[in-house]
């Protein structure tokens, strides 16, 4: 794989493919959606626990290499998650692309500003 895009577009149809059906023995993606939701997310829990902790010793130690292999798996948990409900990271990155260029500050902003309006 020689394009990081590639790699996110060939991984979303392949966990869409192992959630149409797949040998959970041999699948670990097949597995996960067999054994449903809760363990899904009992996952994602799991290895955003494991970032945190990644993160804290990488500030400790400059040592980045745990951080990153942890995230993957946090990202990669969390795809499957997507997934499991028929969503993808293609959502996902529309969301950040309608986001982009918008101050987290002013976004927040127009939030509760539409919120007092609504009352
Ligand atoms: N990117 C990944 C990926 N990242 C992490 N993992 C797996 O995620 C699992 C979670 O790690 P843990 O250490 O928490 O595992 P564990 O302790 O055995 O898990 P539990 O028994 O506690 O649930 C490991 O088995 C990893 O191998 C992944 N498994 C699959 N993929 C991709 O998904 C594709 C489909 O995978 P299969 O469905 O297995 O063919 C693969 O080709 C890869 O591209």
């Amino acid at each position: 794989m020689t394009n990081n895009t590639d790699v996110l577009a060939a991984l979303t149809k392949i966990l869409a493919e192992r959630k149409k059906g797949g040998d959970g023995d041999k699948s670990y993606v097949a597995s996960l959606h067999q054994k449903g939701l809760n363990k899904i997310l009992e996952k994602v829990g799991e290895e955003a626990t494991e970032t945190i902790l990644a993160a804290k010793d990488a500030e400790a130690t400059g040592d980045t290499k745990d951080l990153i292999a942890e995230t993957a798996d946090l990202w990669f948990h969390s795809l499957v998650m997507l997934s499991h409900l028929d969503e993808s990271a293609d959502s996902v990155m529309q969301e950040l692309a309608r986001r982009f260029g918008v101050s987290g500050h002013d976004e927040k902003a127009s939030r509760s500003q539409s919120k007092t309006t609504h009352h």
